[in-house]
Parts: C-alpha cells; sequence; structure tokens
C-alpha cells in the first residue's frame, strides 16, 4: 500500500505533492499541548526539525549534531517531502525542484527570533544547493563566491550580543540565481538597516562588528603598522565598552584569515582591502578623538595624533574643522558655527557611525557585482532580525519590531486569510477560523499622516527644535486612544508605574516593547567626506548628495520604503516557511524550557496555521486542470468534452463515484477533503494511462514504420552505396532490411557496416596466399578507404611494425569477441568500430605523470542519487583513475578491484566493484562509456596479471536494474534503484 501511495504522490506535480503531504502530517496535532510534547520529545531525542504543514519548524540545539553531511545532503535530494524524517534539507530540494518543474521563483523566509538559528538555517540551504546543483567549472567558481559571501558579511555586519555570539546585526535577502538545468549561476544580496549604533556603542557583555577585532588581532604587523594601529583592542574606545573584547566562542584571528581568502575570491582587489581596512582603523582611530573646550567653551580636538591617522588613513585634510563647526545656511551665505564639546563628541560618532554604515552598503553592492548574473529563476533566502526585546530598547529595536510586523503580516496573508479568503470566494461553506491579524499594529506604525512614521517625519522636518518630548506629546495627541500603544499620561494606574514619561510602550503581536530613543538629524561632515582620496569613502558620500532643495528622508522612511520593496519582492513569488525556536535563553544544549518555547510557539502562529490548514481540503485545483489531468477516466468525458470544465468536473467525479463528503465544488475549482480520494483517482489514471499509452504507442509505431521504410529507401539510393554494391545489392539490402522490420536502427552506417561485413566474409572464402603477397588479396571496396590505404602502404613498403599493430587490433578483437560474443546482446554491433590506444585529450595525458594504458570518457554515476558527473577513465599498469578535467578524483588499485561487471544487454554500463575495506575507497562505481567494448578489452589486457572476476549478469547488479525497452533510458527508480533500459536488439543482430 504504502509503495502503492509513493507511485501515486511521485506522479503528481511536486506542488501536489507538497499540499498533500502538508495535509498528512497535520494529522499528528490534536491541540498546542499535543503540539509542544511532541516538539520537547523530538529535541531530547535530537530531532530538531518538524514539519507543521509544509513548514519547517526548527528548534536550535545549541550543539554540533551529524546531520549536515554531504551523505545527508545526497539523502535528501530527489527525495520527496514525506518519505524522510524533517530535514532543513528536504525544504531546500523541494523549493529546488518546485522551480525547475513550475518555472517561477520562490522565496525562504526564516524567521524567529535573536539566536533562534536563522543564519544558520539560511547557511545550510545554501550548502545544500551549493553541493546538489549540476557542477562545472563556472559554476563551481559561482558557488565558492555564493559560499564565501557569508564569512564576508558576516565579519561585517555580525557582532557578539547577549543573545547570540555571531548574531546578524542586519537584515539579509539572498537570491539564488538558476538557470533552466538548475545551475547556480548568481545571487544578489539585499541588506537592511545595518545596526549602526554598534560602531560607537555596546551594552555590557556586547561586542562591535566582528571585523574591527579581527583586524586588530589578525591583521599582518605591516598592516598594523600602516593603519596606525595597534595589536590591543583594549586601546580603542569603541572596543571596550562591553567589556568583552575576547570571547571564547570566537577566533578572530583565524577568523581575519578566512575573510582575507574570501575578499580575494569575490574579487576585491588590492587597492580595494586597502581603502576598505583603512576605513576600519579611521574609524577605531575616530573613536578615541578627545574633545576639550576652549576659552569660549567652544569644542577643539585634543589629541593630534589620532586626528593624524584619521586623515593618513583616509586622506583627508579638512577633519577638524568638520567635527567642530556646523554649518548654517542663511539666505545666499552658508555660515559655520562652532559646537560645544557635547555636539562635537555626538558629530564625531555620528560620522564614524555613517562612515561604517555606508561602507557596508559599498561592500554589499561590491559582492552582488561579483555574483550578479542574466538570471533566470531565483529562490530568496530571507534571514531577517527576529522580535527583539530589551531593557532600553531605541530607534533601532523600534525598525527591527515593524520590520517583524511587517513579515507576521505577509505571512498571514499568504497564509491564513489567504486560505480563508478562498473557501469564501469559491462559495464553499467554512467556519472561519480565528486568528491575531496584526495589520491593526502595522497600520498604528506606518499609516499615512496618522502613523507613528508620519508623525516622526512631521517632528524632524518641521521648523523650530523637536525632541523626544514634543514627539511623545504629537503622538499623545493624534494616536493616544490606539488599544497597542501606551504611555506613561495614557496608562492606567498600574502600568503607569512602569513607564517614564519619555518611554512609549507598543503592544507588538509578540509581545510588549518599551521605546525610548534620542532624535537628531544631520547632514553635517557630508561636504568634509567628499574631500577623502580614499575611493570607497568618496563613493559613499557621492559630491551631488544631499540635494537640499528636496525635502530630505528620514532614517525611518527609507526604512519603511525599503520595507514596501522587500514586500513586493516577496509577493511576487512563492512563500516557504522556516520557523526557529529558541529552547532556552542560556545556549545551552538539551534544555527545553517550556514557557519559552510556548509564547514562541504562540506569536509565530503555528497553531493558527496548523488549525486553518487541518479544518480545510488537501487538495484544490482550476476544474480545466483536474479534467485535463483525469478526463481519460471517463468515457464521457475522453478524449474530448464539449461542455464547460464544471460540469465536465461534475460528470468525471459522478462516474468515479466520489461520496459527497468527500469534496466541494467551488466556483471555479474543486476542493477535495482527503488525500486518499485523490490517490484512488490518480491511481485509475495511472492504470487507464498505460493502456491509453500502448493503443498511442501502437498507431505511432505503424506511423514511422513507414515514414522510416522511405527514408531508406532513400538512403539506400545515395551514390556511395550505389557505388559499392551496384543495384543488385541495394535491392538486396532492402529485402534484407523489409525482412527483419526493424527500421528504427537502419541507416546508412549499417548499410556500410553490411558492406565492410560483405567483404570480410568474401576475404574469409578466398584467403591470400601469403599475408606479404599483396596481389593475392581480394580488393577492398573504395568506403573501406582505411583498410585500402592500409594495403597500399604495406603493397609499398611491407613493414613489421604497421603488421604488429594490425596484429594487435587481431588480437585486441579476438579478445573482445572471447569475451563477449553471445553473450551481450549488441556485440556484433558495437565491436565493428577500430579500437584506439586512447580517447582522452593531450592535454589530461601531459598532466599525469604516470604511464597511461588507456582513457576513455565515461558517465559516472554517484552512488547516493545517482547524478551523472562527466569523468575520464584512465588505466595505468596498476591501477584505474577517475579525473574530472586535470584533477584525479578517484584512484582504485587493481589489487582491490573485486571484479567488472556488465549486463547482458545492449546498455553500455559497467560496474567496478571495489574492495570496501578500504576506506579510502567509495563503493563500486557505476559507469556509463560509449566505447564499452573497447575499455573492457583494455581493462582486461591491463587487468590480465591481476586476478579479477569478469561478469556478464543478466539483470540486475545490486543497486542497478537492468532492462530492454522501446526507448534507451536511465533513471532513479522508486525501489531506489539505478534503472537502466537499453533498446532490444536481439531481434536485430
Ligand atoms: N542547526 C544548528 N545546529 C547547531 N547549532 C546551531 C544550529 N542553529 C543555530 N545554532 C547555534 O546557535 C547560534 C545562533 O544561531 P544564529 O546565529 O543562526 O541565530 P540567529 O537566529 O540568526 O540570530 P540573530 O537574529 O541574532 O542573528 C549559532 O551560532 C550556533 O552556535
Amino acid at each position: 500500500g504504502v509503495a502503492g501511495e509513493r507511485g501515486v504522490r511521485a506522479s503528481l506535480t511536486a506542488r501536489d505533492r507538497v499540499g498533500i503531504q502538508d495535509f498528512v502530517l497535520l494529522d499528528a496535532y490534536t491541540s498546542e499541548s499535543a503540539f509542544l510534547d511532541n516538539l520537547r520529545k523530538r529535541f531530547h531525542e535530537n530531532l530538531i526539525y518538524t514539519y507543521v504543514g509544509t513548514l519547517l519548524v526548527s528548534v536550535n540545539p545549541y550543539k554540533d549534531l551529524d546531520i549536515y553531511s554531504k551523505k545527508q545532503m545526497d539523502t535528501y535530494m530527489g527525495v520527496n517531502f514525506f518519505e524522510l524524517p524533517p530535514h532543513i534539507y528536504a525544504l531546500a530540494d523541494n523549493v529546488f525542484r518546485t522551480m525547475l518543474s513550475e518555472f517561477n521563483n520562490h522565496f525562504i523566509l526564516i524567521s524567529g527570533e535573536s539566536g533562534a538559528g536563522k543564519t544558520e538555517a539560511s547557511k545550510k540551504i545554501l550548502q545544500f544547493y551549493a553541493v546538489s546543483c549540476p557542477s562545472t567549472k563556472l559554476l563551481n567558481n559561482v558557488r565558492d563566491r555564493l559560499l564565501l559571501s557569508n564569512p564576508v558579511l558576516e565579519a561585517f555586519g555580525n557582532a557578539k550580543t547577549l543573545k547570540n555570539d555571531n548574531s546578524s546585526r542586519f537584515g539579509k535577502y539572498m537570491d539564488i540565481q538558476f538557470d533552466h538545468r538548475g545551475g547556480a549561476v548568481g545571487g544578489h544580496i539585499l541588506s537592511y538597516l545595518l545596526e549602526k549604533s554598534r560602531v560607537v556603542h555596546q551594552n555590557h557583555g556586547e561586542r562591535n562588528f566582528h571585523i574591527f577585532y579581527q583586524l586588530v588581532e589578525g591583521g599582518e604587523e605591516d598592516l598594523l603598522r600602516w593603519l596606525g594601529l595597534e595589536r590591543n583592542c583594549k586601546n580603542y574606545r569603541y572596543l571596550v565598552q562591553g567589556d568583552c573584547a575576547k570571547v571564547s566562542s570566537i577566533n578572530d584571528k583565524s577568523d581575519w584569515k578566512t575573510v582575507q581568502k574570501a575578499l580575494s575570491v569575490i574579487d576585491f582587489s588590492e587597492s580595494d582591502t586597502e581603502h576598505l581596512f583603512g576605513i576600519i582603523a579611521s574609524v577605531l582611530h575616530l573613536g578615541n578623538l578627545k574633545f576639550e573646550a576652549d576659552a569660549r567653551g567652544y569644542a577643539t580636538i585634543k589629541n593630534n595624533q589620532e586626528t593624524h591617522w584619521v586623515s593618513k588613513v583616509n586622506c583627508l585634510s579638512v577633519l577638524q574643522q568638520g567635527l567642530t563647526h556646523r554649518k548654517i545656511e542663511a539666505k545666499t551665505e552658508e555660515v559655520l558655527s562652532p559646537f560645544s564639546v557635547e555636539h562635537a563628541v555626538y558629530a564625531r560618532d555620528a560620522l564614524a557611525k555613517a562612515i561604517y554604515g555606508r561602507t557596508f552598503n559599498w561592500l554589499v553592492n561590491k559582492i552582488n557585482e561579483s555574483l550578479d548574473s542574466s538570471r533566470k529563476m531565483v529562490v530568496g533566502l530571507l534571514d531577517i532580525y527576529g522580535f527583539e526585546v530589551f531593557s532600553v530598547n531605541s530607534f533601532e529595536q523600534f525598525c527591527i519590531n515593524y520590520c517583524n510586523e511587517k513579515l507576521q503580516q505577509l505571512f498571514i496573508q499568504l497564509t491564513l486569510k489567504s486560505e480563508q479568503e478562498e473557501y469564501e470566494l469559491e462559495g464553499i461553506e467554512w467556519e472561519p477560523v480565528p486568528y491575531f491579524n496584526n495589520k491593526i499594529i502595522c497600520d498604528l506604525v506606518e499609516e499615512k499622516f496618522r502613523g507613528i512614521i508620519s508623525l516622526l517625519d512631521e517632528e524632524c522636518l518641521r521648523p523650530g527644535e523637536a525632541t523626544d518630548l514634543t514627539f511623545l506629546e504629537k503622538m499623545e495627541e493624534k494616536i493616544g486612544g490606539h488599544p497597542h500603544f501606551v504611555t506613561h499620561k495614557l496608562a492606567d494606574k498600574n502600568t503607569r508605574k512602569t513607564l517614564e514619561r519619555g518611554d512609549f510602550r507598543l503592544l507588538h503581536y509578540a509581545g510588549e516593547v518599551t521605546y525610548y530613543w534620542l532624535m537628531y538629524y544631520s547632514s553635517l561632515f557630508h561636504k568634509v567626506m567628499q574631500h577623502s582620496k580614499n575611493a570607497i569613502i568618496k563613493h559613499c558620500f557621492p559630491s551631488s548628495e544631499p540635494d537640499n532643495k528636496k525635502r530630505p528622508e528620514t532614517v525611518v522612511t527609507q526604512f519603511k520604503n525599503s520595507l514596501v520593496g522587500l514586500t513586493e519582492i516577496l509577493t511576487s513569488k512563492e512563500p516557504w516557511y522556516v520557523r526557529c525556536i529558541k529552547p532556552n535563553e542560556s545556549k545551552q544544549p538539551a534544555k527545553f524550557d517550556d514557557v519559552l518555547v510556548r509564547h514562541q510557539v504562540k506569536y509565530l502562529g503555528l497553531m493558527e496555521h496548523l488549525r486553518v490548514r487541518r479544518a480545510g481540503f488537501a487538495y484544490r485545483r482550476k476544474y480545466e486542470i483536474f479534467l485535463q489531468r483525469y478526463k481519460a477516466l471517463c468515457p464521457d468525458t475522453w478524449p474530448n468534452w464539449k461542455g464547460t470544465p464544471a460540469e465536465g468536473v461534475r460528470c468525471l467525479i459522478k462516474h468515479l463515484g466520489y461520496k459527497t463528503d468527500e469534496y466541494k465544488l467551488g466556483r471555479t475549482k474543486i476542493f477535495i477533503r482527503h488525500p486518499r480520494t485523490l490517490f484512488a483517482t490518480e491511481d485509475a489514471f495511472q492504470v487507464c494511462k498505460h493502456q491509453l499509452a500502448t493503443r498511442i504507442q501502437a498507431k505511432y509505431k505503424g506511423y514511422r514504420v513507414k515514414e522510416n521504410y522511405l527514408k531508406q529507401k532513400e538512403a539506400v539510393i545515395h551514390p556511395v552505396c550505389l557505388s559499392v554494391r551496384g543495384e543488385l545489392g541495394r535491392s538486396r539490402f532492402i529485402k534484407g532490411f523489409m525482412t527483419r522490420n526493424q527500421p528504427a536502427c537502419i541507416d546508412n552506417s549499417e548499410y556500410l557496416a553490411y558492406v565492410r561485413q560483405n567483404y570480410l566474409t568474401r576475404l574469409k572464402e578466398n584467403l591470400p596466399k601469403s599475408v606479404l603477397d599483396m596481389d593475392s588479396w581480394l580488393t577492398p571496396p573504395p568506403i573501406l578507404k582505411e583498410v585500402n590505404e592500409l594495403f597500399m602502404f604495406l603493397k609499398n613498403s611491407p613493414c613489421y611494425i604497421v603488421w604488429m599493430l594490425l596484429l594487435l587490433q587481431l588480437l585486441l578483437k579476438a579478445q573482445t569477441s572471447s569475451m563477449f560474443k553471445g553473450k551481450k546482446e549488441n556485440y556484433p554491433l558495437s565491436v565493428c568500430r577500430p579500437f584506439v590506444d586512447t580517447r582522452i585529450g593531450k592535454i589530461v595525458l601531459i598532466v599525469f605523470h604516470f604511464i597511461i594504458h588507456y582513457g576513455v570518457p565515461v558517465v559516472k554515476y554517484d552512488r547516493n542519487g545517482f547524478r551523472p558527473r562527466l569523468r575520464q577513465l584512465i588505466f595505468t599498469q596498476e591501477a584505474a583513475y577517475l579525473v574530472e578535467e586535470t584533477k584525479i578524483k578517484q584512484r582504485i588499485d587493481f589489487t582491490s578491484l573485486k571484479g567488472v561487471s556488465v549486463s547482458n544487454l545492449s546498455d553500455n554500463f559497467l560496474i567496478l566493484h571495489v574492495t570496501c575495506d578500504d576506506i579510502k575507497q567509495k563503493g563500486d562505481l557505476v559507469l556509463q562509456c560509449d566505447f564499452l567494448y573497447e575499455a573492457l578489452t583494455n581493462l582486461k589486457s591491463s587487468l590480465s596479471v591481476f586476478s579479477v572476476r569478469f561478469d556478464i549478469q543478466p539483470g540486475r547488479e545490486g543497486f542497478v536494474d537492468f532492462k530492454s525497452g522501446q526507448e534507451s533510458m536511465v533513471y532513479r527508480a522508486k525501489n531506489g534503484h539505478l534503472m537502466v533500459v537499453s533498446v532490444d536488439r536481439k531481434s536485430n543482430s
């Protein structure tokens, strides 16, 4: 039954399969507690993945599990979602195959709290694609760049926080671009809202971005000297505020090396890296700049040494003035107004943040340049910061949490809402499943004129001084009554105690967060930076910006717009979800905190998702599509249905005997409640399909026979053929052909083979008196030009080397004959071409130092997944080698070669059986070779000193099954074996 079900499922489209799988799996969870129990039990058994429908839930194990090996990847490749335990590879593989079969774009949204495992999940998906996609030299290059962009982005965009030692401090959306064959041909990265405040300030127990520590700890002596840096993080104010420059889980020195290497692979020139690290160093120097008040109380820079280094590495000269003055524009002229010390410190930090932030954007663009291709289809990976609640939540947390609200809203729209709306739209009776729709919070933040962002914009850009308090009052006035907004003034007595006057609280879908931030907007240093000779800084602060005439966009509006862009990107693609869950707050393995997990399960909307999917239907299809697929099952709808598709489906399901509770008919679609109903229909279709196929085949065969007859007739009238055999030969040939009635394999080349064969038969009957008496040899027909030339040559200068060569050929062919004659179906047909001593390019031969006996191109089939790979098979005196271009992939000593098998059919497969106790060997090799007889004869002669079993097997060889069929093909069968189908040649030979 299971096998039958699998067969049925395999025949559905990828999307059907996933939809049905979704439904089947949901049966396991009856309540939230049951779901949690299951999650906990699995977690303790190291089963960190669970499906909720098609959505993958991952619980961070906080320890390395042996589930990400190459072997695991192979196991999940090309296997249906439900056939193996849940895994991130299964999801990645399904997305990939759905993309290839439907030719559309997809995205995987990875969400969860900080430290829940989002970045790790996205890396696992990327690694899976890197291994599973087809590989060529060019594609490998792209793959390396895609993979190596990660450590660079992590160095510049990740940092240690209290929650996660490698926390992504920016949002990342990455497109992996594929060609129509599934080769990964490129990528594109979008980054969102880097947490720039971290450059100048870190909370206790947290660090600045990794790259600063990597440079100071790992940078070469010369580089540090050139940048004016000392190898001690404690000397830099921007690196010591969290008081944890050194962390046991982070190795800055080795990470520095990784980043250096990665930069060179992704096309960063020497001058790029020089400028880049110049900027990193200058930020560190900036942080050490101190100010003191002059006699009038205005700021002046205290330590000139640091200014010198900032200027030197950034090639800047007007820094002093830029940091201690602001520009005031008064009608026609610009006036410089001096800063107080406090303002100067603020300006310094703002400059450091701006430099770092813009450099980060430059870095992302630069990586994109090295990855972008003219893409065909994409799988997008969205790994974006999770919902954050700290004791002090600033403007950045506000943006991050707003982003999470938007993504939750998208999730609701794409799953819960759209599913229920579809039933309504189709007029299907349906009891709505309640869920919390967070649109109300999104509106609170982003609504035009009334939302928090609009109010903030207004406050920032209005004339007069804007402060936190004026902004707060404005919010209280405009959105005071909103149920998700609270301030000290608006709160009830109990809540008021928990709020300061300057705070405001938002009741997010994931919990309450109290915000407090300082407003500031400045374009003070832009002019200064334009004078830099550092190419990156020049690029990041272009001279055309900012356009003073235009109302400047505030940071929050820029962010809002970028989220609108992101939503557009996502809604144009098919969604898939990975929900990451954090099992405990202390990053400990094997600790499952029920309260914490329950909270995440709640706000991630998992239970609602589950309920909606379970109450719904397993399968839905437009009437046209359903009818098109299954119309053959009903005599009234086959082959053509004249009425409307809806009537056709009605007629069809009546004929099939569907019970009324098994289905619902909507306005445009049929909805089927249980997978078993569909399985039964699909089963019936499979049976019916074969019967139909046989009928169509019979018709088609008749047509082909006729067509081929005409073709062959034309072929034998070809002038070459005529000149060889004359009219009599031609008519005899046509007669023979008609008797055999095997049109598909008869063409000019067979006729020529026939001529050769004929000559040899005549030669046998008229043997020469002596081999050296050339005149006694029968004259070969003109078509045997090579032989003729050889004879002419021998005639003129009898030469023993040539005779030796000829003899060698004869010996080899005799060897082949003794091995295969009468044992393998296509033996006589395929062996008539002359054997040569090697079939691989000279360049390959030159690269290897050993003496090569024979080389031939082959296709190697991986044992896991049976993916074909082009290789060269080379024999030397002691071993066989599998070579990719000029790289040896595998060596098989003849001493460890147990045997060689081929089938008795007309395929061109060979299997090399290798002793498995040699751990370096990867098991038996399955190879396909166009020159099978030549290769095996050569192998046999190389092996003569070794005792190797040489088998010709009927039909089956362990994990490879052979059979005859109408058409040659190779595919992975349902039993997991490689199925090799070859054309039946028996009747032909
Ligand atoms: N599948 C996994 N197997 C083993 N360890 C994991 C796995 N996923 C996550 N971890 C551990 O948890 C840590 C945090 O994971 P990760 O950086 O992916 O979290 P995140 O959700 O991206 O957090 P942030 O939002 O802060 O970037 C990792 O550094 C790793 O130590």
